[in-house]
């Protein structure tokens, strides 16, 4: 579903990416880890077109898209939760899922419904402004104006940033039953060890740019492993 080749990329004249070679199968959850600053917003914003490689190629359902622009990758399937979720403070929460629900034709009031499935608690707050709830309220929010536009794949940056440890943990656990239930392919980035152990099949371990390890599900059961990747 999703493959990037030989990526290097970055900011101006700073170099950040440097020959990330990765790939994700349809249906599966793939994390990669990392310590703060090792590049992994700017793989994820790759990814979504938001920043440009300067060498190789992005492929994502079989099409070439290093050229294409981040609104036409969310119309073909791409959904994206920036880190620090940024939700429309100044919107309800309703207003904030019909913006989500917009970026794509396809996407129908039943998924708009069936995300209160997941996060009852926003069908509670329907008429709340989004800058008024939890920090973990609001990522159910950012997660769920995701997944209203229908997507293919979701891309998660650092969802567990600045959300206690039982929401994390529920979110963790929500993510896994989007991915069997709706059939969505996530890739997501972390540096939280319970997130990476919880929520990936598979995770990829970054360093100073590049994928250095990849780790399966049995390595994934190892925190020792896990940990030796992240600032523990
Ligand atoms: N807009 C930007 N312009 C220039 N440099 C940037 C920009 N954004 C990030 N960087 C630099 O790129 C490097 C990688 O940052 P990035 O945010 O991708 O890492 P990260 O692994 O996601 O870190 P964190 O866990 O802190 O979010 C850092 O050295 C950062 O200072």
């Amino acid at each position: 579903m999703l493959e990037l080749d030989g990526v290097r990329a970055g900011y101006d004249s700073t170099p950040i990416l440097r020959n990330v070679d990765l790939s994700v199968e349809e249906g599966e959850i793939v994390g990669v880890m990392g310590k703060n600053g090792v590049g992994k917003t700017t793989l994820v914003r790759t990814v979504m077109g938001l920043v440009e490689p300067n060498e190789g190629t992005v492929r994502f359902d079989g099409r070439d898209v290093t050229e294409t622009p981040p609104h036409e990758r969310a119309r073909s399937g791409m959904g994206y939760i920036p880190q620090g979720r940024e939700i429309f403070p100044d919107l309800t929460v309703e207003q904030n899922l019909r913006m989500g629900e917009s970026i794509n034709e396809s996407s129908s009031d039943l998924l708009y419904e069936d995300v209160f499935d997941y996060f009852p608690i926003l069908d509670e707050r329907r008429d709340q402004n989004g800058g008024t709830m939890s920090g973990g309220q609001q990522q159910m929010l950012a997660i769920a104006r995701a997944l209203v536009a229908n997507p293919d794949l979701l891309l998660l940056d650092e969802p567990s940033e600045g959300i206690q440890p039982s929401i994390v943990q529920q979110i963790s656990e929500d993510m896994r039953a989007i991915n069997e239930d709706l059939g969505t392919t996530i890739l997501f980035v972390e540096q939280n060890l319970s997130v990476i152990r919880d929520m990936a099949d598979r995770c990829y371990a970054m360093e100073r740019g590049t994928i250095v390890d990849e780790l399966g599900a049995t390595d994934l059961e190892d925190e020792e492993t896990i940990a030796s990747y992240l600032a523990v």
